[in-house]
């Protein structure tokens, strides 16, 4: 029987980091998240990586939207504020039952995506940043996020090369809006006080991983 908030070794059980990577479509975000993961069990910590829209509920109906499988009614756009609504969300319930439960036994969980993404995708798509931070509110504040900095002119056929189905984001135009988005964004998360690296991603994919790695070790 081990002592409340002690390991059977005595040691104080730490709390897992919620460490997130943002970025635009075709940044590495996915790819990031899961070297991260690997970096971490290969550092010998326990590891989750998890994405946003995730794998609960919420995040398959927002799937549904963004492969436009769901509508609006006769096949109009569904409502962006009602999508804004549904991954905030989604984040309340992925953090709920998926994330704190994993952080409260010392298991670092890695996000690809979270609160960043709605204020820089939402906020370019509702001209309303202050809305959805304010939608958002009850979600944690990550210990450290990770935004890969890559100009759509590079992120975009990265993205086009991975996958042929064009999600309702992936257009040229709005993906310059959410880039310009995400600097104000950032602002708005380093203002809160919010832990935030910003990392070139535009560089080869084992140096980008160097470069996240050394921002996750300056946590320790
Ligand atoms: N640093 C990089 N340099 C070149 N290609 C990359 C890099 N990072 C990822 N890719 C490639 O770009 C595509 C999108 O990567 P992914 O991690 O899925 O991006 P995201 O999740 O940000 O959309 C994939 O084919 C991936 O192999
Ligand atoms: C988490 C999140 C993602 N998004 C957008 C970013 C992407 O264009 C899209 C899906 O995220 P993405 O990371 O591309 O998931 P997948 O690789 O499985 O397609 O949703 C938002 O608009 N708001 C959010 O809060």
């Amino acid at each position: 029987m081990t002592r409340r908030g002690r390991g059977a070794s005595g040691a104080k059980d730490r709390q897992g980091r919620l460490l997130v990577v943002e970025g635009l479509d075709g940044a590495g975000t996915t790819t990031q998240a899961r070297l991260l993961g690997e970096r971490l069990r290969a550092a010998g910590r326990t590891a989750h990586v998890t994405a946003e829209p995730s794998g609960g509920p919420a995040g398959a109906l927002i799937r549904q939207v963004l492969s436009r499988r769901v509508t609006g009614r006769d096949g109009r756009a569904f409502d962006a504020r009602a999508l804004a609504l549904l991954f905030a969300a989604d984040r309340l319930d992925h953090h709920a039952d998926e994330i704190a439960p994993k952080l409260s036994r010392g298991v670092d969980v890695v996000s690809d995506r979270f609160t960043l993404s709605s204020l820089a995708y939402q906020g370019a798509a509702l001209g309303d940043m202050a809305w959805v931070a304010e939608i958002n509110r009850a979600a944690p504040s990550p210990d450290l996020t990770v935004f890969l900095r890559v100009s759509p002119r590079v992120a975009l056929p990265r993205r086009r090369a991975a996958t042929l189905d064009r999600e309702i984001f992936e257009v040229d135009a709005f993906q310059r809006r959410v880039a310009a988005s995400y600097e104000r964004a950032l602002e708005v998360r380093r203002a809160a006080g919010d832990r935030i690296a910003e990392i070139d991603g535009s560089r080869p994919v084992e140096a980008v991983a160097d470069a996240v790695w050394a921002a996750v070790s300056s946590l320790d």
